[in-house]
Protein backbone atom coordinates (compact mmCIF):
# COMPACT_ATOMS: atom_id res chain seq x y z
CA UNK A 1 0.00 0.00 0.00
CA UNK A 2 1.40 3.45 -0.94
CA UNK A 3 1.30 5.67 1.70
CA UNK A 4 1.71 9.70 0.19
CA UNK A 5 2.06 12.76 3.20
CA UNK A 6 1.94 15.80 1.38
CA UNK A 7 3.74 17.42 4.73
CA UNK A 8 6.77 15.35 3.84
CA UNK A 9 7.44 18.30 0.69
CA UNK A 10 7.33 22.29 1.64
CA UNK A 11 4.14 23.14 0.31
CA UNK A 12 1.05 26.15 0.85
CA UNK A 13 -0.76 22.65 2.19
CA UNK A 14 0.84 23.28 5.63
CA UNK A 15 -0.47 26.89 5.80
CA UNK A 16 -4.09 25.50 5.36
CA UNK A 17 -3.25 22.48 8.11
CA UNK A 18 -1.74 25.22 10.14
CA UNK A 19 -5.11 26.81 10.39
CA UNK A 20 -7.10 24.08 10.48
CA UNK A 21 -5.27 23.09 13.75
CA UNK A 22 -5.24 26.59 15.25
CA UNK A 23 -7.62 27.71 17.74
CA UNK A 24 -7.39 30.69 17.28
CA UNK A 25 -9.13 30.03 13.40
CA UNK A 26 -11.14 27.38 14.87
CA UNK A 27 -14.03 29.67 15.34
CA UNK A 28 -14.63 30.62 11.80
CA UNK A 29 -16.30 28.03 10.50
CA UNK A 30 -16.62 28.63 6.70
CA UNK A 31 -12.48 29.57 7.01
CA UNK A 32 -12.85 26.06 8.41
CA UNK A 33 -14.50 24.42 5.85
CA UNK A 34 -12.72 26.46 3.47
CA UNK A 35 -9.57 25.29 4.44
CA UNK A 36 -10.51 21.55 4.41
CA UNK A 37 -11.76 22.38 0.84
CA UNK A 38 -8.77 23.37 -0.52
CA UNK A 39 -6.59 20.67 1.22
CA UNK A 40 -8.94 18.24 -0.95
CA UNK A 41 -8.31 20.74 -4.58
CA UNK A 42 -4.19 20.03 -3.75
CA UNK A 43 -4.42 16.32 -2.99
CA UNK A 44 -6.82 15.88 -6.04
CA UNK A 45 -4.18 17.88 -8.31
CA UNK A 46 -1.71 15.19 -7.01
CA UNK A 47 -3.87 12.66 -7.58
CA UNK A 48 -4.91 13.25 -11.07
CA UNK A 49 -0.70 13.16 -11.56
CA UNK A 50 -1.41 9.34 -11.49
CA UNK A 51 -4.46 8.61 -13.49
CA UNK A 52 -4.66 6.85 -17.01
CA UNK A 53 -4.71 9.65 -19.76
CA UNK A 54 -5.40 9.54 -23.13
CA UNK A 55 -4.71 11.52 -26.35
CA UNK A 56 -7.63 13.86 -27.42
CA UNK A 57 -8.51 16.14 -30.32
CA UNK A 58 -10.10 19.80 -29.07
CA UNK A 59 -11.10 22.12 -31.67
CA UNK A 60 -10.68 25.44 -30.98
CA UNK A 61 -11.71 28.54 -32.96
CA UNK A 62 -8.54 28.54 -35.04
CA UNK A 63 -7.59 24.79 -35.39
CA UNK A 64 -7.57 21.53 -33.42
CA UNK A 65 -4.97 20.98 -30.55
CA UNK A 66 -4.34 17.67 -29.34
CA UNK A 67 -4.07 17.06 -25.61
CA UNK A 68 -3.96 14.32 -22.81
CA UNK A 69 -6.58 14.33 -20.86
CA UNK A 70 -7.29 11.81 -17.90
CA UNK A 71 -9.03 8.32 -19.20
CA UNK A 72 -10.10 6.89 -16.26
CA UNK A 73 -13.88 6.57 -14.61
CA UNK A 74 -13.33 7.98 -11.02
CA UNK A 75 -16.12 7.59 -8.53
CA UNK A 76 -15.56 10.84 -5.59
CA UNK A 77 -17.01 9.21 -2.32
CA UNK A 78 -17.29 10.65 0.60
CA UNK A 79 -18.30 9.97 4.26
CA UNK A 80 -21.00 12.55 5.94
CA UNK A 81 -20.42 15.19 7.87
CA UNK A 82 -16.71 16.16 8.05
CA UNK A 83 -16.56 14.89 4.61
CA UNK A 84 -18.67 17.05 3.00
CA UNK A 85 -16.07 20.48 2.00
CA UNK A 86 -13.55 17.62 1.23
CA UNK A 87 -15.55 16.28 -1.16
CA UNK A 88 -16.21 19.76 -3.12
CA UNK A 89 -12.64 20.40 -3.00
CA UNK A 90 -12.25 17.27 -4.95
CA UNK A 91 -15.00 18.25 -6.74
CA UNK A 92 -14.02 21.10 -8.03
CA UNK A 93 -10.59 19.22 -9.79
CA UNK A 94 -12.47 16.37 -10.81
CA UNK A 95 -15.46 17.95 -12.02
CA UNK A 96 -16.64 15.13 -14.32
CA UNK A 97 -16.79 12.28 -11.65
CA UNK A 98 -19.86 10.39 -10.60
CA UNK A 99 -20.09 10.88 -6.70
CA UNK A 100 -20.83 8.47 -4.17
CA UNK A 101 -22.21 9.64 -0.32
CA UNK A 102 -22.30 7.12 2.65
CA UNK A 103 -23.25 8.19 6.32
CA UNK A 104 -20.86 6.69 8.94
CA UNK A 105 -20.77 8.24 12.83
CA UNK A 106 -18.60 7.22 15.49
CA UNK A 107 -20.65 6.68 18.73
CA UNK A 108 -19.22 5.56 22.33
CA UNK A 109 -20.30 2.30 23.10
CA UNK A 110 -19.19 2.00 26.88
CA UNK A 111 -19.65 4.97 29.21
CA UNK A 112 -15.82 5.56 29.79
CA UNK A 113 -16.28 6.84 25.94
CA UNK A 114 -13.06 4.78 25.21
CA UNK A 115 -14.86 2.24 22.71
CA UNK A 116 -16.12 3.66 19.79
CA UNK A 117 -18.60 1.74 17.20
CA UNK A 118 -19.29 2.90 13.63
CA UNK A 119 -23.09 3.43 12.74
CA UNK A 120 -23.62 3.27 8.83
CA UNK A 121 -27.14 3.87 7.86
CA UNK A 122 -27.22 5.91 4.00
CA UNK A 123 -25.57 4.53 0.66
CA UNK A 124 -26.09 6.68 -2.66
CA UNK A 125 -23.90 5.51 -5.09
CA UNK A 126 -23.34 5.02 -9.05
CA UNK A 127 -21.75 1.38 -9.43
CA UNK A 128 -17.62 1.81 -8.45
CA UNK A 129 -17.22 -1.51 -10.94
CA UNK A 130 -13.36 -1.25 -12.44
CA UNK A 131 -13.93 2.69 -11.36
CA UNK A 132 -11.01 4.97 -9.68
CA UNK A 133 -12.89 4.91 -6.02
CA UNK A 134 -11.56 8.19 -4.20
CA UNK A 135 -13.07 8.19 -0.40
CA UNK A 136 -12.23 11.60 0.85
CA UNK A 137 -13.17 11.88 4.74
CA UNK A 138 -11.16 14.42 6.38
CA UNK A 139 -10.05 12.26 9.86
CA UNK A 140 -8.25 9.25 9.63
CA UNK A 141 -8.02 8.03 13.11
CA UNK A 142 -9.24 4.66 13.90
CA UNK A 143 -9.48 3.82 10.69
CA UNK A 144 -12.90 2.07 11.64
CA UNK A 145 -15.30 4.65 9.34
CA UNK A 146 -12.92 4.17 6.22
CA UNK A 147 -13.26 0.46 6.97
CA UNK A 148 -17.17 0.38 6.93
CA UNK A 149 -17.63 3.27 3.93
CA UNK A 150 -15.45 1.32 1.79
CA UNK A 151 -17.40 -2.04 2.34
CA UNK A 152 -20.20 -0.27 2.01
CA UNK A 153 -19.41 0.62 -1.50
CA UNK A 154 -18.02 -2.37 -2.50
CA UNK A 155 -21.64 -3.85 -2.29
CA UNK A 156 -21.69 -1.81 -5.60
CA UNK A 157 -19.29 -3.16 -7.68
CA UNK A 158 -14.90 -3.97 -7.22
CA UNK A 159 -12.88 -0.67 -8.05
CA UNK A 160 -9.57 -0.72 -10.15
CA UNK A 161 -8.27 1.14 -7.71
CA UNK A 162 -9.05 2.73 -4.48
CA UNK A 163 -7.18 6.51 -2.85
CA UNK A 164 -8.12 6.96 0.39
CA UNK A 165 -8.16 10.76 0.79
CA UNK A 166 -7.63 12.74 4.02
CA UNK A 167 -6.48 15.43 5.78
CA UNK A 168 -4.91 14.39 9.03
CA UNK A 169 -4.19 9.98 9.87
CA UNK A 170 -2.47 8.68 12.56
CA UNK A 171 -0.66 5.72 11.75
CA UNK A 172 -3.14 3.24 13.35
CA UNK A 173 -5.65 4.37 10.68
CA UNK A 174 -3.48 3.46 8.38
CA UNK A 175 -2.28 0.41 9.83
CA UNK A 176 -6.40 -0.35 9.83
CA UNK A 177 -6.68 0.46 6.48
CA UNK A 178 -3.85 -1.65 5.19
CA UNK A 179 -4.98 -4.58 6.78
CA UNK A 180 -9.05 -3.95 5.74
CA UNK A 181 -8.55 -2.59 2.06
CA UNK A 182 -6.85 -4.51 -0.67
CA UNK A 183 -3.03 -2.98 0.18
CA UNK A 184 -2.51 -3.90 -3.75
CA UNK A 185 -4.26 -1.54 -5.68
CA UNK A 186 -4.82 1.13 -2.43
CA UNK A 187 -2.86 4.36 -1.76
CA UNK A 188 -3.75 6.64 1.22
CA UNK A 189 -3.04 10.59 0.65
CA UNK A 190 -2.84 12.53 4.05
CA UNK A 191 -1.88 16.07 4.37
CA UNK A 192 -0.37 15.02 8.02
CA UNK A 193 0.15 12.33 10.12
CA UNK A 194 -0.24 12.72 13.77
CA UNK A 195 1.49 10.14 15.88
CA UNK A 196 -1.40 9.08 18.59
CA UNK A 197 -5.07 8.67 19.49
CA UNK A 198 -5.97 9.44 22.77
CA UNK A 199 -8.27 7.49 24.94
CA UNK A 200 -11.17 8.90 23.33
CA UNK A 201 -9.74 7.96 20.12
CA UNK A 202 -9.39 11.87 18.89
CA UNK A 203 -6.17 12.12 16.79
CA UNK A 204 -3.34 14.01 18.86
CA UNK A 205 -2.35 16.87 18.35
CA UNK A 206 -5.19 16.44 15.52
CA UNK A 207 -7.28 19.26 15.56
CA UNK A 208 -10.43 18.56 17.47
CA UNK A 209 -13.59 16.98 15.86
CA UNK A 210 -13.86 18.05 12.25
CA UNK A 211 -17.22 17.43 11.60
CA UNK A 212 -18.33 20.16 14.57
CA UNK A 213 -15.65 22.75 13.54
CA UNK A 214 -17.58 22.05 10.30
CA UNK A 215 -20.97 22.27 11.06
CA UNK A 216 -21.56 22.75 14.69
CA UNK A 217 -22.32 20.43 17.84
CA UNK A 218 -24.61 17.22 17.31
CA UNK A 219 -26.88 16.13 20.19
O1 LIG B 1 -11.15 6.78 11.81
P1 LIG B 1 -12.30 6.88 12.73
O2 LIG B 1 -11.94 6.59 14.15
O3 LIG B 1 -13.47 6.05 12.28
O4 LIG B 1 -12.74 8.40 12.76
C1 LIG B 1 -12.88 9.15 11.61
C2 LIG B 1 -14.27 9.70 11.46
O5 LIG B 1 -14.52 10.68 12.44
C3 LIG B 1 -15.13 11.80 11.80
O6 LIG B 1 -16.49 11.62 11.69
P2 LIG B 1 -17.47 11.62 12.96
O7 LIG B 1 -17.76 10.22 13.39
O8 LIG B 1 -16.91 12.56 13.99
O9 LIG B 1 -18.83 12.15 12.37
P3 LIG B 1 -19.20 13.61 11.84
O10 LIG B 1 -18.36 13.90 10.65
O11 LIG B 1 -20.63 13.48 11.50
O12 LIG B 1 -18.97 14.58 12.96
C4 LIG B 1 -14.46 11.81 10.45
O13 LIG B 1 -15.14 12.56 9.49
C5 LIG B 1 -14.38 10.35 10.12
O14 LIG B 1 -15.49 9.90 9.38
O1 LIG C 1 -9.59 13.50 16.10
C1 LIG C 1 -10.61 13.11 15.51
C2 LIG C 1 -10.93 11.77 15.34
C3 LIG C 1 -12.05 11.43 14.66
N1 LIG C 1 -12.86 12.38 14.19
C4 LIG C 1 -12.58 13.69 14.36
O2 LIG C 1 -13.32 14.55 13.89
N2 LIG C 1 -11.45 14.04 15.02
Amino acid sequence: MKIINLSETDSIVNQYVAELRDVCYQGNRLLFRNNISRVGEMEAYEISKTLCYEEREVTTPLGTSRVRVPADGIVLATIFRAGLPFHNGFLNVFDHAACAFVSAYREYTNKEHTEVGIHVEYLATPSIEGKTLVIADPMLATGCSMEMAYKAFLTRGEPRHIHVACVLATPDGIEHVRRTLPAEKTTVWCAAIDPVLNEHKYIVPGLGDAGDLCYGDKV
